[in-house]
C-alpha cells in the first residue's frame, strides 16, 4: 500500500485563488488588506520564512509592511515596532516572527499585539476565545491541518486523533480546535512525558507529529489506513527532516509530504486570517 498524498501545496494554491477574489472585492470597496511582519535578528531560517510570507501576500494582492530589527534590539524598540503596527490603518494584521532572541520577553510582546490584528491567532486573548469557543483568529498551523483533512474527506467526527507535541503554536492549540463540536474528534495530546508513545499512536485514526524530533513516527507505530500529518521541520545535514519516517507511506492511507504539506497550509491560513480581519473591519 502507498499512502495518498495530502497535498498542502495544491490545497494552498486553491485557497490563495479564492483569497485573490476576496481581496479584489475588498479593494473595490476601498479596503486594502495589509500584513505586517516584525522580524528581530538575522536567523537565516526566519529570514526565509518572512520573505515567503511577503511573496504570498503579493500573489493575492495583500500589501505588506516589514519591520526588521537587529538581533540587539531592546524590548522597548520591539514594543515601539508593535505599537506602530497597532496604530497603522494600512496594517490589518501582523505577526511577530518566532522565536525571538532570548533577551526579549516574548510573552509581553505577544500580549502587546492588538488582538484584532493578530494574524497568527496566538495572542492570549484569542487563544482564550478558542478555549471558550468564541469566534477569533485561529492559529494558522492547526487551522491548516483541519482544512487539509477536510479537503481530502478524512473524517474527523468521532476520529481518534493523537497529537504529538504540546507547543502553543501547534499541538496544544490543535487539541482545542479538534475537540470543538464542529470537529468532534477525540484527542490524545502526547509529549515528552508520555510513557508509551507507540501504544497511543497505534490506536490513532489520525496522527499529527509536531514534536520536532526527526523520524520519530515509524511504520511499526502506525495503524494501517491511518492519516499521518508531519509538522516537523528539523534540519539534518542541511535538509529538512520531518517527524515522520518516509516508510510510513507504506502503512498509512494518507500522508502529508514534507515539504509541500503542512507548511504551505500554514502560510495560506495566515493570509486567510489577514483577509478575514480586513473583512471584519470593513463590515
Ligand atoms: N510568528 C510566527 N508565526 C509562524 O507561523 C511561524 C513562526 N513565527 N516562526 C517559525 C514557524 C515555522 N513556520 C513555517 C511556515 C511555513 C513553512 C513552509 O511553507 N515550508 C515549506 C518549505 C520551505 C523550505 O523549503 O524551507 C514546505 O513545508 O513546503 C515552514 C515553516 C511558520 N512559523
Amino acid at each position: 500500500m502507498s499512502a495518498q498524498k495530502l497535498d498542502g501545496k495544491a490545497t494552498a494554491a486553491k485557497i490563495k485563488a479564492d483569497l485573490t477574489g476576496r481581496v479584489a472585492a475588498l479593494r473595490a470597496r476601498g479596503v486594502t488588506p495589509g500584513l505586517g511582519t516584525v522580524l528581530v535578528g538575522d536567523d537565516p531560517g526566519s529570514q526565509i520564512y518572512v520573505a515567503g510570507k511577503h511573496r504570498d501576500c503579493a500573489e493575492v494582492g495583500i500589501s505588506s509592511i516589514r519591520k526588521d530589527l537587529p538581533a540587539s534590539a531592546t524590548q522597548a524598540e520591539v514594543e515601539a515596532a508593535i505599537d506602530e503596527l497597532n496604530a497603522d490603518p494600512a496594517c490589518t494584521g501582523y505577526i511577530v516572527q518566532l522565536p525571538l532572541p532570548g533577551h526579549l520577553d516574548a510573552m509581553a510582546l505577544l500580549e502587546r499585539i492588538d488582538p484584532a490584528k493578530d494574524a497568527d491567532g496566538l495572542h492570549p486573548v484569542n487563544l482564550g476565545r478558542l478555549v471558550h469557543m468564541v469566534d477569533a483568529p485561529l492559529p494558522c498551523t492547526p487551522r491548516g491541518i483541519v482544512v487539509l483533512l477536510q479537503e481530502y474527506g478524512v473524517p474527523l467526527k468521532g476520529a481518534d486523533v493523537v497529537v504529538i507535541g504540546r507547543g502553543i503554536t501547534v499541538g496544544r492549540s490543535l487539541g482545542l480546535l479538534l475537540t470543538r463540536r464542529s470537529e468532534n474528534a477525540t484527542v490524545t495530546l502526547c509529549h515528552t512525558g508520555t510513557q508509551d508513545l507507540a501504544a497511543h499512536v497505534r490506536r490513532a485514526d489520525i496522527v499529527v507529529a509536531a514534536a520536532g524530533v526527526p523520524h520519530l513516527v515509524t511504520p511499526d507505530m502506525v495503524k494501517p489506513g491511518a492519516a499521518v500529518l508531519d509538522v516537523g521541520v528539523s534540519r539534518v545535514d542541511g535538509k529538512i527532516a520531518g517527524d515522520v519516517a518516509p516508510e510510513v507511506a507504506e502503512v498509512a492511507a494518507f500522508l502529508t509530504p514534507n515539504p509541500g504539506g503542512v507548511g504551505p497550509m500554514t502560510r495560506a491560513m495566515l493570509l486567510t486570517n489577514v483577509v478575514e480581519a480586513a473583512e471584519h473591519a470593513a463590515a
